[in-house]
């Protein structure tokens, strides 16, 4: 089911643009009569609190919204997902509240702390977040410094920042909103170190706010986007809370201190593997959007002429301008599509896990970390280049997609840093290298890699193009690990051989990546377009088969390195990527309409559904303060004396 489906299965979701009396968007108070880039630091800060109280009083009476009530229900998390693009043009300071304390809470508490603190949570009777990343650490968590060490004689965890680095530093809501946290600590019982465990902690007095003794916290400035997301810093002072607070699902503290090991020390990370999958589903939605202003622009814009005796065209019609956005629309199709069949991987594995079987969790690992990498990598570069193919008025906040950029481009790095997450992938292509080598069985997106056979005659079809990403793909994995044998062979650490073959590694996890994506785009599309009427099944088909040709005309290098593709089978590839730009452009429109997010959503001067851009552009300048006034007093105060010599 892709993004288009949930969309309009929405129950308060109307079909484009007819927003329908006393649906949630329809309440303007949730709007800002002043754009917010008029506002100083703190103002955008407060307003954006305004908005999320009224969002979520209004989430809760339209949807019978609890928050997080049903965490695995993502449909609902995409509505609130889309919703909130229309609210807040950043992430509200709310967004680690459901994207991660909740379901930190749900992943690693027990039964009954679950009880208890997800339903206070749930109902916004507390606000929390997730402080795992400090000034000093945030990929490698072994380094993470704040510790918390058992006292069993008063049952209490002692909480401590012991150096400046260890302070928690990042983590969403944490400045001045939230009272309380998720915090993963270092656990030391009696000396003994039990590695990172995650810890429910009161931060601040949940009447008064203040922060409570021996919490420090602060906001950590003004940042590149998510203005309003309130990312904060936490110290602690020997802070102390009952044994209680360690969320104990997995690993468990008695009261004598007895440590009781979890079936795996990796499942203190899970909330890291929910919020990678999600984040999928949310690179979706933010390139939908991007697509939608650039194409809908596109259509509305004309300038110059194709041919001089003609009127100015659409810049539509520059073949240059599909390449730019055509692929756009492909992506989000193509991620909301992976997100859906992930989301489907993830709770399956969580179901095996429940029941104690823990074999697919290292080949999910590595599917949300490539997957969170490719789409956070691929949407920031497309929303960026949406944003160059608007010319000037694409730089305009009012067009909202500098602010989208933003969204996209800090997903790179937050949930994992890209690089070092395409590395955990390679580390477990690595492993089943070496695993099928030896016979034995490989998870099912990897068993490609054992494929022995010849390398076949290349094919431009899709199944050839698929075909061909795994052959790349198993090509640089084998690469990877026969550098890393004759490195080691001659004297090299594993550890070195493996740093000296880290650019191939990144490289061949994109490739592994990519070969996942085109398949399951293929195969969830071709399942999907069975039951669409002929047209929709064709148009869907065509924007697969421009996704696959167009990253084969990407990758033409590793293709040509790893394939038996030929110079006369690239033309081809060529002739076929420009004939598809013209069979998709009549629906292009029409493709991004069908993404069906209301002007609210889209918050756009470029991309409103009525194509009124320019009347658009004119009325967010006229709200400008400055056009307050025909003549600012600056001129009086530093102008004036300046230009008649007297300053
Ligand atoms: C809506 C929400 C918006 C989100 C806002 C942003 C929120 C945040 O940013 S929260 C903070 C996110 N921080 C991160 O993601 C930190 C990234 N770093 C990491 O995940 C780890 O440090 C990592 C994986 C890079 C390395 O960790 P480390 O302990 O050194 O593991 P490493 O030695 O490489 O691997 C050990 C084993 O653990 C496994 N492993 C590592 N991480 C995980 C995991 N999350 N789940 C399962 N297994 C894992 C590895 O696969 C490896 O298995 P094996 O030994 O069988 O190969
Ligand atoms: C907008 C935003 C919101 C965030 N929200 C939260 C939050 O709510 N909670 C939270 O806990 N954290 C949060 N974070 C922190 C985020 O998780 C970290 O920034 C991220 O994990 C990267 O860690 P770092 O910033 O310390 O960079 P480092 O880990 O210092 O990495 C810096 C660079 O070093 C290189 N590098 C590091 N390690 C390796 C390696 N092993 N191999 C190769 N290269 C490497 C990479 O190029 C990397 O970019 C947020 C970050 C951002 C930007």
């Amino acid at each position: 089911m892709g993004l288009v489906d949930q969309l309009v299965n929405q129950p308060h979701y109307t079909l484009v643009n007819q927003p329908r009396e006393n649906d949630i968007l329809s309440h303007k108070e949730l709007f800002d009569s002043i754009p917010e880039e008029y506002l100083s630091h703190k103002e955008k800060y407060e307003n954006a609190i305004r908005k999320t109280v009224l969002y979520y009083r209004l989430m809760q009476k339209y949807q019978n919204y609890k928050e997080g009530s049903t965490i695995l229900d993502e449909t609902r998390a995409n509505y609130r997902n889309l919703v909130s693009f229309a609210v807040f043009k950043d992430y509200p300071p709310l967004m680690l509240h459901n994207g991660m304390f909740i379901p930190a809470i749900a992943g690693q508490g027990t039964p009954e702390q679950q009880k208890h603190w997800l339903k206070r949570a749930k109902n916004m009777e507390i606000l929390g977040t997730y402080a795992q990343t400090e000034l000093g650490h945030g990929t490698f968590i072994r380094g993470l410094e704040t510790t918390a060490e058992y006292d069993p004689s008063t049952e209490e965890f002692v909480l401590h920042s012991p150096t400046l680095t260890s302070y928690k530093w990042w983590p969403g809501g944490l400045g001045h909103t939230v009272n309380y946290c998720v915090v993963m600590a270092q656990l030391y019982i009696r000396g003994r170190h039990h590695g990172m465990q995650p810890f429910l902690v009161q931060l601040r007095d949940e009447a008064t706010h203040m922060p409570l003794p021996g919490v420090k916290l602060g906001e950590i400035g003004a940042k590149l986007g998510l203005s309003t997301v309130n990312n904060g810093f936490l110290a602690f002072e020997h802070h102390r809370i009952p044994r209680d607070r360690m969320l104990m699902k997995n690993a468990q503290v008695l009261k004598d201190g007895t440590f009781v090991a979890g079936p795996s020390s990796k499942l203190a990370y899970g909330t890291m593997i929910y919020v990678r999958v999600i984040i999928v589903n949310g690179m979706a939605n933010l390139m939908a959007k991007a697509a939608t202003i650039a194409v809908r622009y596109s259509a509305v814009r004309r300038q110059s002429q194709i041919k001089p005796s003609e009127p100015e065209c659409q810049i539509l019609d520059y073949v240059t301008q599909q390449h730019k956005l055509l692929i756009c629309i492909a992506t989000s199709l193509a991620f909301s599509t992976c997100a859906r069949w992930l989301w489907d991987v993830y709770t399956g594995v969580m179901g095996q896990m429940e029941s104690g079987n823990m074999d697919h969790l290292p080949e999910l690992h590595a599917l949300a970390c490539s997957l969170k990498v490719v789409s956070t990598m691929d949407v920031s570069g497309l929303v960026e280049r949406c944003r160059l193919a608007c010319g000037g008025h694409g730089f305009m906040h009012s067009s909202n997609l500098p602010y989208t950029y933003g969204l996209a481009t800090a997903a790179c790095t937050y949930e994992g840093e890209n690089t070092v997450l395409l590395l955990q992938t390679a580390r477990s292509l690595v492993k089943a290298w070496q695993k099928g080598s030896k016979g034995k069985p490989l998870s099912p997106t990897e068993a490609y890699l054992m494929d022995k056979s010849p390398v076949p005659k290349w094919e431009n079809t899709l199944d050839g193009i698929i075909a061909g990403f795994r052959r790349v793909s198993a090509g640089k994995v084998q690469d990877c690990v026969s550098k890393i044998d004759k490195l080691v062979k001659m004297g090299t650490s594993y550890e070195d051989a493996w740093n000296q073959t880290s650019v191939r590694l990144v490289a061949a996890s994109e490739a592994h990546s990519r070969a996942v994506i085109l398949a399951t785009f293929r195969s969830e599309v071709s399942r999907a377009a069975a039951a669409l009427s002929p047209p929709l099944s064709r148009v869907l088909h065509q924007l697969v088969h421009l996704y696959c040709v167009y990253w084969a005309l990407e990758r033409l290098g590793d293709l040509l390195l790893y394939t038996s593709i030929a110079e006369r089978d690239v033309q081809e590839l060529q002739q076929q990527y420009e004939d598809l730009l013209q069979k998709i452009r009549p629906n292009a429109v029409g493709l991004v309409d069908a993404f069906d997010l209301r002007d609210e959503i889209l918050n756009s001067t470029l991309g409103a559904y009525d194509g009124r851009v320019y009347e658009r552009l004119m009325e967010e300048a006229l709200k400008s303060p400055l056009n307050a006034e025909p003549v600012n007093q600056s001129f009086h105060q530093y102008l004036k004396p300046f230009m008649h010599g007297k300053l």
